[in-house]
């Protein structure tokens, strides 16, 4: 029997199971690759509470003991980064990265979720823009995240997408795909990659007009779940709109306010 590729998740968990890391381990397995996670946080939503979310952030030390243990066992293939959400979280994942110099790093700079803040806006975007986006391969940014991360205002137009790409990878990131997702105006939920040196579209029918919980971070995990496997970054990043739009179809609706992507066949 082969081994599988290992990838190294850094993420929260999302208690309900549709987003966070318990979305990125299935993706990763049913993707044939072996998912290591050291969590950065835990968001338990308040059903009390028009679903808000309630954050509490992992100790910065008890991150750097999860990383330690995952290094020490593996040499992962890539990396998924998603939510951090904390200042110290924030400087603990740059110390990690930075020692470890791991390849194919996938940051989903997870700044607004569905609509919501995960922390303390203004000085947890400028220090993941500051220390952690610099090291990434590839970012995926939704919409509102590359609005804040490029400083454009508003991004309209596919053109506007690819823009804000262009703009964020002066930060440092090799590579920027910017998630239209369902605000893509027209029929079709359009992510716009900018590679370094080209823009390339990566399109599929809209499903629906909601957003759906789970979206991003499946497809980032995807993404490094392609890399992982030694897909080039085009490769990769089709495989993985495929697999998510997929996801996205089989949805399944539960009593949270956004359907979830179901990973599975
Ligand atoms: N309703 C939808 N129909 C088809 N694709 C979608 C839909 N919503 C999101 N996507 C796609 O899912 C992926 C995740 O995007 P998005 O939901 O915008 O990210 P995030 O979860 O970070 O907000 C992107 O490829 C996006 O284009
Ligand atoms: C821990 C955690 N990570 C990531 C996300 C982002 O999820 P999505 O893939 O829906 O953007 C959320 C959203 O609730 C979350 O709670």
């Amino acid at each position: 029997m082969s081994k599988p590729p290992v990838t190294f998740v850094i993420a929260g968990s999302e208690s309900t199971g549709g987003a966070g890391v318990q979305a990125d381990l299935r993706t990763l397995q049913e993707l044939g690759v072996y998912g290591a996670a050291a969590l950065s946080c835990i968001v338990a939503f308040d059903p009390k509470d028009d679903w808000n979310h309630r954050f509490v952030p992992v100790d910065a030390q008890v991150i750097r003991h999860q990383a330690e243990a995952i290094l020490a066992d593996w040499q992962p293939a890539s990396v998924k980064i998603g939510m951090l959400g904390a200042v110290p979280t924030i400087e603990a994942v740059r110390d990690i990265l930075t020692e470890a110099k791991l390849p194919n790093i996938v940051l989903d700079p997870v700044l607004i979720c569905k609509g919501q803040e995960p922390g303390a806006a203004l000085d947890i975007d400028n220090s993941l823009r500051a220390e952690v986006l610099p090291l990434a391969d590839v970012l995926t940014p939704n919409k509102i995240e590359a609005e804040i991360l490029s400083g454009i205002e508003s991004l309209e137009s596919i053109a506007d997408l690819g823009e804000a790409a262009k703009r964020i990878a002066e930060h440092g990131a090799k590579a920027v795909l910017v998630k239209g997702g369902v605000d893509t105006p027209g029929q079709h939920a359009v992510d716009v990659l900018w590679d370094g040196s080209e823009l390339v579209e990566f399109s599929r029918p809209k499903i629906g007009e909601n957003r759906v919980s789970g979206a991003g971070d499946s497809l980032a995990s995807a993404i490094s779940a392609g890399l992982a496997h030694g897909q080039d970054l085009h490769t990769a990043v089709e495989n993985a709109k495929e697999f998510v739009t997929a996801g996205i179809q089989r949805a399944i609706t539960a009593e949270t306010p956004f359907d979830v992507v179901w990973q599975g066949k």
